[in-house]
């Protein structure tokens, strides 16, 4: 067990070592962010073809096999090399597999390591967030605990097209550590201590992503797509709130930022999913198109599970978890949404 301090590029002592779990798509274009601005990164891979592909030919072959990678970036399928003298272990798998795979990864991580969650997803059946999980099953406290989140679509920011994204943490100076470790010309990391917002922000926008692929799909046209973005919003802000997130965090990068670029892009796996089922593909024959992770199809009962505990209403998200559970029709959805009671708007 090491107990150095944590350092950053700009310590002029040695380059951060980050540890990224795994090598999919957000862990691989992350892994280079932090590569781009000086840190050692290992990425934890899975499958030995990926890590070789990364070691070999600076190439992920299964996510993006047409970025060439940096040399200061490596991966290995063995967690305890990965962990080793690491100052960042940054968390990038799907949200549900998080609780059993770090309980097998936690003996390795060292004293001093801070965990940084970059998962959009609520665990189904307990309704936590990753840093809730995280705490639970590292005892890690959450001073050494963040969240980055934002809009961040991985293609567009391994391709080093200018983005921005926030990082939560309890502890100023964690956050600010890593925001120095992962700011690039290209990449703008913002601070908060509002972990619960940035969390919520980054679960829920999945769901309305999920609702406004499905209009897409049905062939309707902005004005709907605009009011299921605003409305998909005053629902996130009212559950976040209600457990405590600060309003502002919701209007920022993690909140309303996200909730544009997943909705408005194509390359989102939600909205994707969203627009097959609005064509009338079953779930089962979405799921079955879908190679990469769609937390929001995972998370939405939780999310919703949540909402009703804490006595909040969430139209678009209970409509979106009936549709996924098979449990009304399209036509059925959109009836349901517009012919709620009327109400003043705030
Ligand atoms: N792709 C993106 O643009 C962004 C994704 N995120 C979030 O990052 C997290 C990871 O998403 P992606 O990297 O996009 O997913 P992905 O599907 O591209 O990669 C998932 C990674 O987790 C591993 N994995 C899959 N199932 C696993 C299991 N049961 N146990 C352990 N590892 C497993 C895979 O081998 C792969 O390395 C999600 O919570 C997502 O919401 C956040 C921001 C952007
Ligand atoms: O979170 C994301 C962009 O910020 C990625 O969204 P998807 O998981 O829907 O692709």
């Amino acid at each position: 067990m090491r107990h150095s301090p944590v350092l950053t590029t700009t310590s002029r002592q040695r380059p951060a070592r980050a540890a990224v779990f795994s090598a999919g798509s957000w862990g691989t274009a992350l892994g280079k962010v932090l590569a781009d601005t000086g840190s050692d990164v290992v990425l934890h891979a899975r499958r030995g073809k990926i890590a070789d592909g990364i070691n070999t030919r600076r190439r992920n072959p299964r996510y993006f096999p047409d970025i060439e990678l940096p040399p200061t970036l490596t991966a290995t399928t063995d967690p305890a090399a990965a962990l080793d003298g690491a100052d960042y272990l940054v968390l990038s798998i799907p949200a549900q597999s998080l609780r059993n795979n770090l309980a097998a990864w936690a003996p390795h991580i060292d004293p001093h390591t801070v965990v940084v969650s970059l998962m959009k997803g609520i665990e189904q059946g307990t309704g936590k967030r990753a840093s809730e999980v995280i705490s639970e099953v590292t005892g890690i406290p959450a001073g050494r605990i963040a969240v980055l989140s934002g809009p961040n679509l991985a293609r567009e920011v391994i391709t080093g097209q200018p983005a921005a994204a926030t990082i939560a943490c309890p502890d100023e100076e964690a956050a600010r550590r890593f925001q120095a470790a992962c700011r690039t010309p290209y990449f703008r990391p913002y601070t908060t201590a509002d972990v619960i917002g940035c969390e919520l922000g980054g679960a829920v926008k999945n769901v309305i992503a999920l609702a406004v692929g499905i209009a897409t799909g049905m062939g309707l046209g902005h004005n709907t797509t605009a009011t299921i973005i605003t409305r998909g919003l005053a629902e996130t802000t009212r559950l976040a709130t209600a457990l405590a997130a600060h309003p502002a965090t919701l209007a920022g990068l993690a909140g309303l930022g996200d909730l544009v670029a997943t909705c408005s892009s194509p390359l989102s796996r939600n909205r994707t999913f969203g627009t097959h089922l609005g064509r009338g593909l079953t779930v089962a024959q979405a799921t079955a198109t879908t190679r990469q992770t769609t937390e929001g199809v995972k998370s939405a009962q939780a999310i919703l599970d949540l909402a009703h505990t804490h006595d909040i209403d969430m139209p678009i998200t209970s409509v979106v978890t009936a549709l996924l559970h098979e449990k009304i029709t399209l036509d059925e959805a959109a009836t349901v949404l517009l012919q709620r009671p009327p109400k003043p708007e705030h």
